[in-house]
């Protein structure tokens, strides 16, 4: 299995050389030379298995020679022990035809968990055998770097980089980035947005000299193998649900268009999935890129669903790759007009391949905090504002396929927004009832390359 970038200029690597280098070399992201397809009697097989033994089957064909079977099998195995529920991802239902699949039983709440905590244990062994030491850069609007720091904490061939928006995440998520005492953790708050964390998480990656200086590696969902971990649980839901045998839809919260694209990779791979319905909040590019094909960021408005507020969607460039029929330089042009202009226009072709499979939608602070106090008043199901975001796409997409949506984020993270909508603040699970005592640790950061760089040179211990 090989591995080759949306912009066509990069080495061409394994599965774990990919998932060391995060970022390509031309800028581009990493993406599987071939989609491994699962025919119908081995998705039926998948019905009734333990979580473990789906991710081990769904995601071992995308590993080639990189790890032993038994050695996979082991690394799955730790990475879910943790989980505050048997299932892993269990199915709650909402309506007749409508599912919530709950993702945030992990350690840090969030859907997050499911890639970190494999990926965790990936990096370990990675280094662990090639003696090699590695200097990890995030960015967050809250829940991947709460995920990563909990995964990578106190890991020996690794320092974490954190850098959050400062103010723009909830108390919760910030906590559990500045919480952590280990050596090896660092959180940032940077003066800034999302996009600037995230541009300057890029520009890490493409100053080679300091990216070869510090080993840098990413586990943002420009790393592959973030993806790949969230196709898992597209398979568990769909089988649970009748999948081979009947088609199921999914709607997705989105923001960096991460988790959405995993399902696209499912529905590749052979999972009979009749939509795949992109949920916004108010920051709604992608609503408006796959409704018009006009792709234009503008000013990020702050919301109660903070994790989703991002306009420049990293993921979007592997789905506008294989809609340009994977011409490398078609998307290499699109990112440099993403640059210059602050946006592109989508060809019509491109367009129509993109909406042959992806529906979108959006919803209003309004809508969002209506669909919160709507569902509990209806169910007792206490949404965090990102899945209500995906509910409230969900009800208008629903059609005769079962309809799930994700549910990202436990509602303890979003306190104030559940509180505001249901008079009940949602409380922290007992493992981190605490988190409010615990003393913070966390460097303030300018929007600014040259100083965030010396401040990892300096810090970074190998
Ligand atoms: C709670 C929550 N929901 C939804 C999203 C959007 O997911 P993605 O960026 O993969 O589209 C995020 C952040 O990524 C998140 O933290
Ligand atoms: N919503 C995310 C933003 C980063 O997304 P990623 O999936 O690319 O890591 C967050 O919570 O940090």
């Amino acid at each position: 299995m090989k591995y080759i970038s949306t912009r066509g200029k990069a080495p061409v690597l394994s599965f774990e050389e990919a998932m060391l280098t995060g970022l390509a070399r031309d800028g581009g992201l990493y993406v599987p030379e071939n989609i491994p397809q699962m025919p119908p009697e081995a998705i039926a097989a998948l019905a009734g298995l333990p979580y473990e033994e789906i991710a081990f089957r769904v995601m071992q064909p995308f590993l080639g020679e990189s790890f032993t079977d038994e050695e996979f099998r082991e690394i799955i195995a730790r990475a879910y022990e943790g989980f505050g529920h048997a299932a892993r991802a269990p199915l709650v239902q909402l309506a007749p035809n409508h599912f919530l699949l709950e993702l945030f039983h992990g350690p840090t709440l969030a859907f997050k968990d499911f890639a970190m905590q494999l990926i965790g244990q990936l990096f370990q062994l990675a280094l662990k055998r090639r003696g090699e030491r590695v200097t990890i850069v995030g960015a967050t609007s809250g829940d991947t770097g709460s995920a990563a720091i909990e995964a990578f904490r106190g890991l020996d061939a690794v320092d974490v980089f954190i850098l959050f928006p400062h103010g723009r995440v909830s108390e919760v998520q910030r906590r559990q980035m500045t919480t952590p005492s280990e050596a090896n953790v660092h959180a940032l708050a940077l003066d800034g947005h999302f996009d600037d964390c995230q541009a300057r998480v890029k520009d890490m990656f493409n100053d080679f000299a300091f990216r070869d200086a510090v080993a840098l590696a990413g586990v943002n969902s420009i790393n592959w193998a973030r993806v790949l971990a969230q196709v898992v649980y597209y398979f568990s839901a769909a089988t649970a649900l009748g999948a081979p045998h009947r088609a199921v839809s999914f709607t997705v919260p989105t923001g960096n268009f991460g988790d959405i694209f995993a399902g696209y990779i499912a529905r590749r791979m052979g999972l009979p999935i009749e939509r795949l319905v992109v949920a916004t909040n108010q920051n709604d590019i992608l609503h408006r890129a796959l409704s018009t094909g006009g792709y234009m960021t503008s000013e990020v408005a702050p919301s109660i669903s903070p994790s989703m507020d991002i306009q420049v969607s990293s993921n979007f460039e592997r789905a506008l790759f294989d809609a340009y029929g994977r011409d490398g330089a078609a998307v290499a042009q699109l990112m440099d007009e993403l640059k210059s202009d602050g946006g592109f226009h989508i060809s019509q072709g491109a367009l129509q391949t993109l909406q042959e499979t992806f529906a979108s939608g959006r919803a209003s602070e309004d809508e969002t905090s209506a669909t919160i106090a709507r569902l509990f008043a209806e169910t007792g199901e206490i949404l965090c504002p990102h899945s209500a975001v995906g509910v409230k796409v969900a009800e208008e997409h629903l059609g005769t396929a079962p309809m799930i949506t994700l549910a990202t984020a436990h509602p303890a993270k979003f306190p104030d927004a559940v509180e505001a909508a249901t008079g009940l603040r949602p409380p922290l699970p007992n493992r981190m009832a605490d988190l409010y005592e615990r003393s913070e640790r966390v460097s303030r950061v300018a929007n600014d390359l040259g100083a965030i760089e010396d401040l990892i040179r300096e810090r970074r211990a190998g």
